[in-house]
């Protein structure tokens, strides 16, 4: 199955996701070290986002702190299942550009393998990516898993991305109770 990241934030599924983390959760596990290490795909400077009425040319790089280093890791080295959430303008945007920025390098030569996707139109146009109901062909409140897995294969394309997904991001998660990918779905 896929793995996700999921965030209030925001959520992150993997197909070889082994467990759930969380920053608080973090434990000192060994990481792949070679070409799958951290500093061979993500660069640590990430665009700042500018303040509204400010001008597009006045973004600067920041570095991300210990905590969203440490879910940056959890996510893109150990390929963990993770849940993030903060309090606002604790950096989740942030830190969810430089995960995307940082798995989009990762897997570059098969870009297919990272779907971003968001549970409203709004958060998902925020990071470039589709709602999870139009990626997925899943209708919002429906529990039945065969019912779902009907609807996904008869929508061949969402079908595909089903398929062919390897992490999946889920942004504004929590703003969709009604739904959570189901990972026996894949
Ligand atoms: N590590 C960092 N170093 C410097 N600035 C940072 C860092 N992380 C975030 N910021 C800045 O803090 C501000 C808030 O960050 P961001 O928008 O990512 O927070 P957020 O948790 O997504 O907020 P909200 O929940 O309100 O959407 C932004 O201006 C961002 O550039």
């Amino acid at each position: 199955m896929a793995r996700s990241v999921t965030s209030s934030s925001t959520a992150v599924a993997s197909r070889k996701r082994k467990s759930t983390g969380n920053v608080e959760g973090t434990k000192g596990r060994s990481t792949k070290q070679s070409k799958n290490s951290l500093d061979a795909y993500f660069s640590p400077q990430v665009l700042a986002s500018s303040a509204p009425g400010e001008d597009e040319g006045s973004k600067q790089h920041v570095s991300l702190n210990e905590q969203q280093i440490s879910v940056l890791k959890m996510v893109v080295e150990e390929e963990k299942n993770v849940f993030f959430t903060g309090a606002a303008g604790t950096g989740k945007s942030l830190l969810l550009r430089a995960i995307i920025t940082a798995l989009r390098k990762k897997h570059a030569k098969k870009p297919e393998c990272v779907s971003v996707t968001a549970s409203t139109g709004m958060a998902a146009s925020n990071i470039g990516g589709t709602t999870i109901h139009a990626w997925g062909a899943v209708t919002p409140g429906m529990h039945d898993i065969g019912k779902l897995i009907s609807c996904i294969k008869t929508a061949r394309p969402a079908h595909q991305r089903w398929k062919t997904t390897k992490v999946l991001i889920i942004d504004e998660a929590c703003c969709n109770r009604r739904f959570l990918p189901a990972p026996s779905c894949h």
